[in-house]
């Protein structure tokens, strides 16, 4: 313990307490039903008396009536613990189920995991298991009130107890393997599973249904082995807990039947002690009953603390600084992203002003796109860093950044939505005029009203119902969104038609005119004439970097006939 889930339980400490003590009120008015019983053998039978027995009766209804209060309350105690730890830790988890993407390179499924570790860890926490866990101490008392009955009903249930606890041993022991092994088949399952779904197109063209298929049952025959072994083994262990519990009960009533037949007890005591050695042994009882959901939400809270652990959630920034409006500037950058080894690109050194826009170019794997992430504050530098008017971008909290700058990825990535929600990045409720003047900027305005639900066109699972170029330049409007200082495009013309692309260069001279900065990857020159200097990568080392005409003039110096021809319209 000590690690994030058991900070966020330790803020329900008073709540917990009080479960406790409602545990504790719990067990001891559990105890009168047996004291009921023996009263009513040993006193109102012999004594007759009709009186005492309603008494009695109605002492107990009252009595069974606080107990289900008692019983209901603790419920939605617990109930509302799990919630509390949902909202404590909701944050902290979504931040951390990014870092695990952003910064270790596991594979985005694993976000997915951490939730539904978490939704086991709050189901238990919000069901019985922690009620069966507290009455476990109350069983020191029934043994007790046992052995003041007579010491050999005492030992008689006291040997039972420790019969189930070493079954409930045994049972954690061989659930833990096939627990975890469970939890991995089933992650891996459901993310074959997903990937296969969103390709299901390119896979169904070139025929490789069958063999993903084959390759998804191979793993899911091994997650359906593993639930089987767990099932066996937690269905043997609760048959063997059922039986051995019904055998004691009957032992102990023997053990009564032979103290009354020996007069060292009267009649009521062999059902007062049957009941009571039963209810001493119903919480290891329940806890194996249950032991399952013990034993996944026990997994899942190691596998989250060690998530917690990995990828600590950033320090929240406290300072707020102010919208930047001057300068990027990138020095000795290296970038290593997550899960490599190695930096894909090292020693990037340029500086950009306001007003200015970067093409950057290069072979394919010189490291275009892992610049444009690191710019774009999604990978973090290795070594060196980067800064908007001086401050690197470590320094704001990630959500404020991200309203200054504006990103298009090589992949567009729409998100399931209308046209005006994804522009607006989800903003709640979103500006319409900022909507509207993004779209402008990007050129797409006319496309979009001439759909005709406009800018409230449902764009499909992941902007399915649109087309390549449409998905692009909606991207575009989305990373013009708000007017951010710094747009970085990746490649935002590899989909464009020349109208297209002239909205592309449209939208770059407008980034210029209002003082943000641009850095557009392409790959042709020609495709970009609005930038008025050229970054060239190649390798993951910088090339060159400076003024466009001068960039591309040594480099048709260096190789006549192979340098791109630099559109013309270049204004600095
Ligand atoms: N997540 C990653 N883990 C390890 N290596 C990576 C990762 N992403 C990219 N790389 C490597 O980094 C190098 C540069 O990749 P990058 O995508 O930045 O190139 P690029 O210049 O954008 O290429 P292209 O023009 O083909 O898009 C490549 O060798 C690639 O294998």
């Amino acid at each position: 313990m000590g690690g994030q889930l058991a900070l966020a339980l330790g803020k329900s400490r008073r709540a917990l307490w009080t479960v406790g003590l409602l545990s504790a009120l719990l067990n001891i008015l559990m105890l009168s039903g047996s004291f009921y019983m023996m009263l009513v053998y040993d006193s109102v039978i012999p004594s007759k008396s009709e009186q005492t027995l309603f008494a009695l009766f109605a002492m107990i209804s009252v009595i069974y009536v606080f107990q289900g209060l008692f019983d209901m309350l603790r419920g939605r105690m617990l109930a509302d613990i799990g919630a509390r730890m949902d909202r404590d830790i909701g944050t902290q988890l979504q931040k951390a189920m990014t870092n695990i993407t952003l910064r270790l390179g596991r594979k985005p499924e694993a976000g997915a995991d951490a939730m539904r570790d978490f939704d086991q860890i709050r189901n238990y926490v919000s069901g019985p298991g922690p009620g069966n866990l507290m009455d476990l101490p109350w069983i020191i008392l029934y043994f007790a009130l046992l052995t003041l009955l007579h010491i050999w009903l005492g030992v008689a249930t006291l040997v039972g107890a420790i019969i189930l606890i070493g079954l409930t041993l045994y049972a954690d022991r061989k659930t833990r393997a096939p627990t975890e092994s469970l939890a991995r088949h089933a992650s891996k399952r459901a993310a074959m599973l997903s990937e296969q779904q969103r390709h299901v197109e390119m896979i169904h063209a070139m025929g490789m249904e069958g063999r993903l298929w084959l390759r998804w049952n191979h793993n899911n025959n091994a997650y359906l082995a593993a639930a089987a072994r767990l099932s066996r083994t937690a269905g043997l262990l609760g048959m063997s807990s059922r039986v051995f519990r019904m055998f004691l009960q009957s032992a102990v009533l023997t053990v009564g039947a032979l103290l009354v037949l020996d007069n060292k007890a009267t009649g009521g005591i062999i059902f007062a002690s049957s009941i009571i050695s039963s209810r001493a042994l119903a919480p290891i009882d329940q806890l194996l009953g249950n032991w399952r959901g013990l034993a996944t939400a026990r997994s899942a809270w190691n596998r989250l603390e060690k998530l917690f652990a990995a990828a600590p959630a950033a320090a929240l920034t406290t300072t707020e600084l102010p919208p930047p409006a001057a300068s990027l500037s990138v020095e000795k950058l290296a970038i290593v992203p997550p899960g490599a080894q190695r930096p894909v690109i090292q020693n990037i050194h340029f500086r950009l002003s306001a007003g200015d826009a970067a093409i950057v170019m290069g072979p394919s794997a010189a490291g275009k796109s892992t610049l444009a992430r690191a710019l774009a504050n999604i990978w973090q530098p290795a070594l060196g860093s980067i800064s908007l008017d001086g401050a690197s971008l470590a320094q704001w909290d990630s959500d404020r950044l991200g309203v200054h700058i504006g990103y298009l990825p090589q992949s567009v990535e729409l998100l399931t939505g209308t046209i005006a929600e994804n522009i607006a990045r989800f903003a709640e409720p979103h500006d319409s005029a900022a909507v509207i003047a993004a779209a402008k900027a990007a050129g797409v305005h006319d496309m979009i009203v001439a759909m005709p639900q406009g800018y409230d066109s449902f764009i499909g699972v992941e902007g399915a119902n649109l087309s390549g170029g449409q998905r692009q330049r909606i991207g575009l409007a989305r990373a013009l969104y708000g007017d951010p200082f710094l747009v970085v495009l990746d490649e935002p013309n590899s989909n464009l038609d020349a109208q297209g692309e002239a909205a592309l260069d449209r939208a770059i001279q407008g980034v210029r005119d209002r003082g943000g900065i641009a850095l557009v990857v392409a790959h042709r020159a020609g495709a970009v004439a609005r930038c008025n200097f050229a970054l060239m990568l190649k390798d993951g080392a910088q090339v060159a970097f400076g003024p466009t005409e001068e960039i591309f003039a040594r480099a048709r110096a260096a190789a006549p006939g192979q340098a791109q021809v630099v559109a013309t319209g270049n204004r600095n």
